[in-house]
């Protein structure tokens, strides 16, 4: 796996993105295959519910003509008139004020043989003729006569009211003639027909508050059901076709309908829908924030802690606030902590033990050369001498045989102990580098200063009056110190210092033992410091 995509907090973004994703594309789903649905079929019923309305309209129009064309039909004077009896009906009743206030475009007066028998209306060019039958000058109303004789020959007792859609879009209503007070036959039928003129469509967007228009269609054109076309975001257009005359046409209610419902249904649905989409990513946000907050930043906090832990020497800090928290991390983060503490006890137990004679305390051949080492380097940038001490127990073979391996122990140890108290200096460094051999650094100390410090060294050592009975040169214990120093800009390293420091330790010996030499030779060397 990448870098980048190993980190958990980019992964838990991903996790948590893919699932804010994935609930966003479920609602979108939701939104296109649930709500979408039941919003437009809803928006499909209130079309239905708004055409059926206009189709009401419409029908209380032909209850009015149909009650109008009553009023007239049984009435005793048409009655009469019909029959031939009352002549003077037309003059009374029939003038172009009678229609144009009853809206209508004519009045045709049947028989009982359905032959007209007077006619009254306005013609093509809006003439108002009255006259007997379909004669001149009222032929125009033929084509309505022939239109109507089918319906006149199933004439029943009913009233009844039609839509005509050819010529001229119209309603008409026909109903037999009879007597107003006594049951009589029927003495002929009354039709009257009213155009739906644009007036006419007008009042009726009035009275509905639809914009709609009605329009004469071919039966082969026309669709049986409603039918619901969506022309913008705020508008569709709904129609439905209603029976008509001719059999072969129909009449058609357009409407233009708005889309209020449907609008506001969406928006709401949108509203939630960016408030859920909101909700989800401030949600998304705070989970991510909280995952920072609470995991991410103290693993991370951890990790910078045990990067430290590899670097520095000494065991880092804990950050106090992760070991005052009481959940898992701050578990984890004290158990670390422990662990830590606990590695570097052991390392610092095996780095002493490693460093340090474990008889004495003092420190070992390979502390004694690491900072001898050390020290030559750190001159060559002082430029002052680095010295050492070499010190051996004289007859310190006889003192074991005498006192005993034990005693040559403890020996040894009350030796380190006083070298410890003696040499003081915090730079100066006392080894034991050999089984009764020691050594000691003197970093900046001139060979002068050394031979001082050593034949000091050496008096404090006889003046502990530690008893050795069998040596030869004292009756106390005693010890030879070689010294040497080396400038570092000289070409004396570590070891030609040590040995230089052996040989001087050797002439002392040669030189009868408790005392400190030098040697002559040494470049370096001053002068040798024969004790007595
Ligand atoms: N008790 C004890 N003795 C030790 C230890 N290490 C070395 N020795 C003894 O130190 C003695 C050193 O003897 P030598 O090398 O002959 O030197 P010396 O007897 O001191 O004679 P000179 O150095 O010539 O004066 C040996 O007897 C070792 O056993 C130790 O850790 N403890």
């Amino acid at each position: 796996m990448p870098r980048t995509f190993a980190s958990l907090r980019l992964r838990f973004l991903l996790a948590l993105g893919g699932v804010l994703c994935l609930a966003l594309l479920a609602l979108v789903l939701v939104a296109r295959y649930q709500i979408m649905p039941i919003l437009l079929e809803d928006e499909e019923q209130f079309a239905g519910s708004e055409l059926d309305r206009a189709e009401r309209a419409i029908g209380s129009e032909l209850g009015h003509m149909r009650r109008v064309v009553e009023d007239w039909a049984w009435w005793d004077d048409t009655y009469q008139f019909v029959l031939g009896e009352r002549p003077e009906y037309v003059d009374s009743n029939l003038y172009q004020s009678t229609l144009e206030t009853l809206d209508l475009k004519m009045m045709i007066f049947f028989d009982a043989q359905h032959r007209p028998v007077w006619v009254a209306g306005f013609d093509e060019d809006g003439e108002f003729t009255s006259c007997n039958g379909s004669k001149t000058p009222c032929h125009w109303v033929v084509s309505y006569i022939d239109a109507m004789q089918s319906k006149l020959e199933r004439q029943s007792d009913e009233t009844q009211t039609w839509l005509l859609a050819s010529p001229d879009m119209a309603m008409a209503s026909m109903s037999g003639i009879y007597r107003s007070h006594e049951t009589s036959p029927s003495a002929g039928s009354l039709l009257m027909v009213r155009p739906l003129s644009t007036s006419w469509i007008e009042q009726l967007r009035d009275t509905t508050g639809i914009e709609l228009d009605v329009n004469s269609v071919s039966n082969s054109n026309a669709d049986a059901n409603d039918n619901l076309r969506r022309v913008s975001s705020t508008r569709m257009a709904a129609s439905r076709t209603l029976d008509a005359m001719p059999d072969d046409h129909l009449i058609r209610v357009d409407a233009l309908l708005p889309r209020q419902r449907y609008q506001a249904s969406l928006e709401t649905f949108r509203f939630a829908l960016y408030w859920t989409s909101g909700v989800l990513i401030v949600t998304l946000l705070i989970v991510l924030w909280l995952l920072e907050s609470i995991v991410l930043a103290p693993i991370r906090q951890l990790s910078r802690f045990t990067q430290r832990v590899h670097l520095e020497a000494a065991p880092p800090p804990m950050p106090a606030h992760l070991l005052a928290r009481r959940d898992e991390i701050g578990t984890l983060a004290q158990e670390f902590r422990d662990l830590v503490d606990h590695h570097y006890q052991q390392s610092s137990l095996l780095l002493e033990l490693s460093q340090h004679d474990s008889l004495t305390g003092l420190a070992n051949r390979r502390l004694f050369d690491q900072r001898l080492e050390q020290a030559l380097h750190s001159a060559q940038a002082s430029g002052h001498q680095v010295s050492a001490l070499m010190i051996d127990i004289d007859h310190f073979k006889l003192y074991n045989d005498y006192y005993g391996h034990l005693a040559g122990d403890d020996c040894l140890i009350a030796l380190a102990e006083c070298m410890q108290q003696h040499l003081g200096g915090k730079r100066i460094l006392a080894a034991r580098t050999g089984g009764e051999e020691f050594s000691v650094l003197m970093p900046d100390t001139s060979l002068q200063a050394a031979m001082l410090q050593a034949e000091s060294l050496r008096l404090a050592i006889e003046a502990r009056a530690l008893p050795h009975a069998t040596s030869p040169t004292a009756p106390h214990l005693t010890v030879s110190i070689g010294v040497a120093s080396c400038h570092p800009t000289g070409l004396d390293d570590a070891v030609s210092l040590m040995q230089a420091a052996d040989q001087a330790l050797y002439r002392a010996k040669e030189s009868g033992r408790n005392r400190v030499a030098t040697i002559p030779g040494h470049r370096h060397a001053t002068t040798t410091a024969p004790s007595q």
